[in-house]
């Protein structure tokens, strides 16, 4: 798969070639104006990415720039991608080796006729099956299809759309299972076009229909499967995914289609996610966030493991916010997978003790943004060649803008620029097309230090939006270790590595409360965590403030940092300077939950030789060692709980509150297909249920035990 030997993932751009609709667009731009730029490095140069400049003659300043594995432009028809992009998958796809490949940008952007493509020009899935039937009849193999839909999270089979709604589950060889989702065998590229477009069209004239239209990823699944003898059952040997993602669209756009916000933030989110997931893939992150969406947890096991990835990023002309947005995500995957191998080493296993955490990953964030972005600031230093849309030309002006881009060094600060969070922080953002070239200037100063995906997508939040993202925080936040007391780890980039803990005998913080400062010498800055306002919460102090106090102060610490932007969350960790924990406790290194024992008056770093067998503890307050307890308490619970869920009877799960015959029956058939289905809390909404109603039911659960 084209020439980067590094990532997983690769990421690439299409222009659509213009059309004349476009006159009619949204944003009233003249697309004659170029005002996207592709660099091409010198052949020679390694790894050869391309960098997308926006801008336009009427753009002086403020140009932003990406860069990316490649780029395809206007004039490259569907044949061509396909031979250098796809066909390498194929060859690894009889050797065993998923792959996916998605389409991503905004309406009208060409997503679908680069996928699916229309009668008369062939996508990139039907090229595929056109080039991996006479493989398959070669080795003895058959193919089949299936053709599926992400709607609203859920799942709905395209080929049989009488079906129910598809399950996804993990069988007990970690194995991820489409309960429902028919594969239909093809002999030919034209029948498989015939069941493609007939399954995908069939949606489109459905949502003509629906007010207000909706948007919905659609996706197809190409398996090659060894068939079916006396000896053996049909066996899969690997599968190429094709998926048509929804449309990605502003939300503070009017909505032009009359998209419903919530809609539309869902969608994003979803979106978000499947960026988020490469990104993870490509900075080989301990943690992938596959089950924030449907959509990738049904694909796990073809974006994980040895898979490979290809995200289409397509650029429609017309609508430049968007087109900006796109490319800036995409570029930022593109770019972890970089920092990841300059830097393999310092991967986010740095948070060890955060396992507990869901998404918003913000600690975890924040240990990217500290340890790689400022390591490295690529710069494209290599000659390029330059083509710039709509005049293939490198003029003077090229040359002076080049000379701008090396100014404006091509940052990634290596965030999850699309945390659910971010789009909190509220700014003002011009797009960049020509007519709000002043707004991208001022905008582009004042968040120099952020890259434009993060002004851009910070920058979509609106009141509902905050509102949704509030709630989901709310939902989050039970996750997170405030909570559970299972400690954090925040490393920042003044830390001394050398004192890094290792994975084994991590430095763990059980609530982080301020203590007197330390008096041999003051320990490692970045890891720790403490709230100055809570002085006066000091054991030496006072007593205790009440529970309910506490609770809201450890509800604000948890929502500021939810709520901080990358440079806030920085501000922030480097405000919070370490002070000596007061106690030291002894802690078996490998116990999940810290032992304490008997309190000792010590520093860590003035027993250095201790330091290993130590893990720091600061038992400030009986509410806190309350607090410890009662979430260890809690975990038990939810662990009984579970196992609930895994053993009970069919009776017995349907004495539960929201198990129903059927959801009872699926939880049965879930455990046919694997022993242990649910592993944590949020297994449940395998079954339909949502984060809500989980709480709902456990609180239920937990309150007939008091
Ligand atoms: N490379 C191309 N060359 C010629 N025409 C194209 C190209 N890409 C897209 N088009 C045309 O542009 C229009 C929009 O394309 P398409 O439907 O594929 O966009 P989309 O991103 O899937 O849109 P949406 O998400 O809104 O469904 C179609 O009429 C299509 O034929």
């Amino acid at each position: 798969m084209g020439s980067n030997p590094v990532s997983k993932v690769r990421i690439i751009a299409r222009i659509r070639a213009q059309s004349n609709k476009d006159a009619d667009n949204v944003d009233r731009i003249s697309v004659s104006k170029p005002w996207i730029l592709v660099l091409r490095p010198n052949p020679n140069s390694h790894p050869s990415r391309v960098k997308i400049s926006f801008g336009s003659d009427q753009i002086s300043s403020g140009k932003q720039s990406c860069e990316i594995d490649d780029c395809y432009e206007q004039d490259v028809g569907n044949e061509e991608i396909f031979i250098k992009e796809i066909k390498p998958l194929i060859s690894g796809l009889f050797g065993g080796q998923n792959s996916t490949v998605f389409a991503y940008g905004p309406r009208e952007s060409g997503k679908t006729y680069t996928i699916q493509g229309y009668e008369e020009e062939m996508g990139l899935a039907v090229l595929a099956v056109d080039a991996i039937l006479p493989l398959a009849e070669e080795q003895g193999k058959i193919v089949t299809i299936s053709v599926f839909e992400v709607y609203q999270d859920r799942v709905s089979d395209m080929l049989d759309t009488k079906r129910p709604e598809i399950a996804i589950f993990e069988d007990g060889h970690g194995k991820i299972r489409l309960k429902g989702l028919s594969k239909v065998k093809v002999n030919s590229a034209s029948e498989f076009q015939r069941l493609y477009l007939q399954a995908a069209n069939a949606r489109k004239e459905l949502q003509k229909t629906t007010e207000p239209p909706h948007r919905y990823h659609i996706g197809c699944i190409v398996h090659v499967v060894s068939p079916q003898t006396e000896k053996s059952c049909a066996q899969l040997v690997g599968k190429i995914s094709f998926v048509d993602l929804a449309s990605y669209e502003d939300s503070r756009r009017k909505s032009i289609d009359g998209f419903n916000l919530t809609e539309a933030t869902r969608i994003n989110k979803s979106l978000y996610t499947v960026h988020n997931v490469l990104y993870a893939l490509n900075a080989k992150d301990a943690r992938v966030p596959y089950r924030e969406s449907k959509l990738t947890r049904m694909l796990q096991d073809s974006l994980g493991g040895t898979s490979k990835i290809l995200m289409i990023s397509c650029m429609n002309p017309s609508l430049c916010l968007e087109t900006v947005q796109t490319i800036s995500l995409a570029s930022r995957s593109c770019m972890a997978g970089f920092l990841a191998c300059l830097d393999p080493g310092k991967s986010s296993k740095i948070v060890t003790k955060t396992s507990g955490m869901s998404s918003p990953q913000v600690m975890k964030s924040a240990s990217k943004f500290n340890t790689r972005s400022n390591m490295v600031s690529p710069k494209v230093k290599k000659p390029m060649s330059a083509s710039v849309l709509g005049k293939k030309t490198a003029g003077s002006k090229l040359h002076m803008s080049m000379k701008k881009d090396k100014d404006v060094s091509f940052e990634v600060k290596g965030r999850k620029l699309f945390d659910d969070t971010i789009q909190l922080k509220k700014s003002k953002l011009g797009n960049i097309c020509p007519e709000s070239a002043s707004a991208m200037e001022s905008s582009s100063q004042r968040e120099t230090s952020l890259s434009l995906a993060s002004v851009a997508v910070s920058n979509s939040s609106t009141q509902q939006e905050e509102q949704f993202a509030s709630s989901a925080i709310d939902l989050d936040s039970s996750q997170l270790p405030f909570e559970e007391g299972k400690g954090i780890l925040i490393a920042s980039s003044d830390m001394d590595s050398s004192r890094l803990p290792s994975e084994k005998d991590a430095l763990q913080i059980v609530n982080i409360a301020p203590t007197t400062p330390f008096t041999d010498q003051t320990p490692p800055t970045g890891y720790f965590l403490e709230d100055k306002e809570n002085k006066s919460s000091l054991p030496n102090d006072g007593p205790s403030p009440p529970l309910s106090a506490r609770i809201q102060e450890l509800r604000n610490n948890l929502n500021s940092l939810c709520f901080s932007t990358d440079a806030n969350l920085k501000m922030a960790l480097e405000s919070l300077e370490p002070e000596t924990p007061k106690y030291l406790h002894r802690v078996e290194a490998d116990d999940k939950h810290a032992i304490l024992e008997k309190s000792e008056f010590k520093t860590p770093i003035a027993d250095k030789n201790a330091k290993e067998n130590y893990e720091l503890t600061t038992i400030e307050s009986p509410w806190e060692s309350f607090h410890m307890r009662s979430s260890r308490a809690k975990d038990s619970l939810v662990q009984e709980y579970l196992k609930f869920f895994n053993t009970a009877s069919k009776e017995e799960l349907k004495g539960l509150k929201g198990i129903g015959e059927k959801r009872a029956t699926n939880i049965i058939e879930m455990r046919e297909e694997s022993p242990e289905p649910f592993k944590q809390l949020d297994d449940l909404k395998e079954i339909g249920l949502s984060k809500k109603q989980i709480k709902i039911m456990m609180k239920d659960a937990v309150g007939e035990l008091l």
